[in-house]
């Protein structure tokens, strides 16, 4: 058998798995038996591949006067997408373009000093507008290689962009007609087929998915929610808090009070009077299909403490919060019924939005499916967003303020000089989380709820409902269910959430630092997967230990909040039951949108990272 044709430390061009592409690599070794290199990718990709799909470096080198147009973009570009530079097509080495003067501009390259004269296609502008992600990257990247470079290269080079411009045509054509056939909107179907005009600005293809079980899942949720709410709250008022011991004798009137209505409408005026407050910095959200990005005033913090020193009033003229105590089931109704004037509001008024405005669950023709999941991405009122309002100021300031009420309560009916241990520490890990969640305010605008869901009654109950009066149940059990806990217990506590706390922070962190500059110096350690869609995947450091490592992060924490309640009863444990589910099942909702923006690519990544949430268990 032959000796291997390059040695350890050379330099070559290798060609990326599964594709056409050719990155410059170094050498590192080679393996006899396996007949295979391990190569080095200028992005720290290593890689083991074979001779074949190695090439010296000469083959790629362009003849004197003719400079690839990749090298030349690899020059003006300040930040690569690619291992390394610029890919170079698997193809023989740039000729001298073929010229005709009559037709020819002629461009003067002043590095090289050379003349050349090339005969330029006309490209239209629309040309390069496709609605594909991939396509757009892939079509956007030779626009820009023919805006930047001053040369244009040789006509056949040329062709080779033309034809797959054609190809990116058709393949768009067949996307776009077996995306309308399957959301049978025969209408639209018609109107991007017949008439090209309206196809510059349509929304990435998304294909679909019916989540949740679709309209039948969608049902069962809104019908069992608000009840399991009630049922949750009336048991952690209950002197036995076991679950079997459920004897409802609810009237209407347990359930509703206008005058509470008023208090919960009064509330969220507030809430969003301290939204608008033109205090705080302006934050970007991620670009929407039309390439524009939405504003967001970032003031969560103010808010929260704005509300802070109102509550200090409050409680300086000695005015009775323990109303909300006193009257937590109304609240919650009036909060559920706020919420299905919302969806209801948000599904009339989305009626009006265009296509492009519309999530991708938004596109389904069935009532209840869309009402659930909401069709408007952003719904706005002039500068009011609803979503993110929702999502920030009425959840997460609602929860920090139900906690609190829950905190009085207590020390109200134990007849308590200061709040329990366990009240304490439930309220302060829980005000610590939101405390960092309104701190990192700009890193939610790329969540998957902010920048990819609809607005509709999931967010609007999860939000208004759910996260205030369910994610504060284990202050509200403590309430009625005095638990002592001891020092040690307390530390192992406190450990617990720390630990999660840090892989949350730090794999979030390192991920939002990632996706504003992947070559941020001090990420250098990480590694990282070129993807065909331009955004690389972080490979390593807490996103190569699983493939949702924040997930594992804010699941040991909701465990570790519900730890304080002590082991009497099930019903505090419901919180790390329910986020355990929830980001379970997120996973998959997440990966999903992962493999149809990063196809190939993440499947590679699955490859290397094969754990979702914890390591050889899930
Ligand atoms: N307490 C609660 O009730 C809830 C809390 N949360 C928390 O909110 C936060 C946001 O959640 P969510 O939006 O669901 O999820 P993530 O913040 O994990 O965002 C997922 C996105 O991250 C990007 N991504 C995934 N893998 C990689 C990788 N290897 N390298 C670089 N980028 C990657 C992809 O986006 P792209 O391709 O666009 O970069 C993907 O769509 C999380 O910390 C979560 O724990 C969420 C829901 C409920
Ligand atoms: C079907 C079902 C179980 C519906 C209810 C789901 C809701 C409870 C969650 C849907 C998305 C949520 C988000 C948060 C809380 C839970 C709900 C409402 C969130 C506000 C928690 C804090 C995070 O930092 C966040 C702002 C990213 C997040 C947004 C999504």
């Amino acid at each position: 058998m032959p000796g291997p044709r390059f040695s350890d430390g050379d330099s070559a061009m290798a060609r990326w798995p599964g594709s056409n592409l050719y990155f410059e690599i170094q050498i590192l070794s080679f393996d006899s038996g396996s007949q295979l290199y391990s190569v080095l990718f200028k992005d720290g990709t290593e890689m083991n591949i074979k001779e074949s799909d190695i090439r010296s470096l000469n083959i790629f080198r362009p003849k004197r006067g003719s400079a690839s147009p990749s090298r030349r973009r690899s020059r003006s570009r300040t930040r690569s997408r690619s291992p390394g530079r610029t890919p170079t097509q698997g193809r023989s080495p740039a000729r001298t373009p073929k010229t005709d003067p009559k037709s020819s501009p002629v461009v003067r390259d002043s590095r090289k000093g050379d003349i050349l004269k090339v005969h330029l296609t006309p490209l239209k502008p629309q040309d390069f507008i496709v609605e594909t992600r991939n396509g757009k990257d892939a079509i956007t990247r030779h626009a820009k290689l023919y805006r930047e470079s001053p040369v244009i290269q040789a006509e056949e080079e040329l062709k080779v962009y033309e034809k797959q411009i054609k190809n990116q045509k058709v393949l768009r054509y067949i996307q776009r007609k077996e995306y309308f056939a399957e959301s049978e909107n025969k209408d639209v179907n018609k109107k991007f087929i017949l008439n090209p005009e309206p196809t510059r600005n349509i929304v990435p293809v998304e294909k679909p998915v019916v989540e949740f079980g679709g309209a039948i899942g969608a049902t069962l949720v809104m019908l069992s929610m608000p009840p399991l709410l009630y049922y949750l709250l009336h048991m952690c008022a209950q002197k036995d808090a076991s679950l079997w011991n459920f004897y409802p004798h609810w009237t209407f009137r347990d359930l509703w009070e206008s005058t509470v209505f008023g208090y919960f409408a009064l509330w969220i005026l507030l809430l969003e009077l301290f939204y608008l407050l033109p205090i705080g910095p302006i934050a970007h959200g991620v670009p929407l299909a039309t390439g524009k990005r939405l504003s967001y005033r970032i003031n969560g913090l103010f808010a929260l403490f704005f509300i802070g020193v109102l509550v200090a009033v409050l409680l300086y003229y000695k005015i009775n919060l323990l109303y909300v105590y006193q009257h937590l089931h109304q609240f919650a109704a009036s909060a559920t019924l706020l919420s299905v004037i919302l969806s209801a509001y948000l599904f009339v008024r989305s009626r009006k939005a265009s296509q492009e405005e519309l999530s991708a669950a938004g596109k389904s023709r069935n009532f209840i499916y869309t009402f659930f999941m909401g069709r408007e991405l952003n719904p706005r009122i002039g500068k009011f967003d609803l979503k993110h309002f929702s999502a920030v100021h009425a959840a997460l300031i609602g929860w920090v303020f139900i906690n609190f009420i829950m905190l009085l309560a207590e020390m109200d009916i134990q007849q308590l000089e200061s709040p329990s241990a366990s009240m304490i520490s439930v309220n302060a890990f829980q005000l610590f989380y939101v405390l960092h969640a309104l701190w990192n305010q700009e890193s939610m605008l790329s969540s998957l709820d902010i920048a990819h869901e609809g607005f509709g009654f999931m967010l609007a109950f999860g939000n208004l409902v759910w996260v205030p009066f369910a994610y504060s149940l284990q202050a509200a059990y403590l309430v009625k269910h005095p638990v002592e806990i001891s020092w040690a217990v307390l530390g192992a506590v406190v450990a617990m959430n720390t630990f999660g706390y840090i892989i949350f922070r730090s794999a979030n962190n390192q991920k939002n630092a990632f996706r504003r500059n992947p070559e941020d110096p001090r990420l250098s350690y990480l590694k990282s997967i070129p993807t065909s869609c331009g955004s690389p995947l972080l490979a390593s450091g807490w996103w190569g230990f699983v493939r949702h490592p924040n997930y594992l992060g804010d699941i040991i924490m909701a465990w570790a909040w519900c730890l304080p309640c002590g082991f009497n009863d099930v019903l505090p444990y419901f919180y790390g039951f329910f986020l355990t589910g929830l980001l379970i099942h997120r996973v998959s909702r997440v990966e999903h949108r992962c493999r149809q923006k990063y196809s190939h690519d993440w499947d590679k990544y699955c490859h290397l990272v094969p754990y979702r949430i914890l390591p050889y268990v899930y």
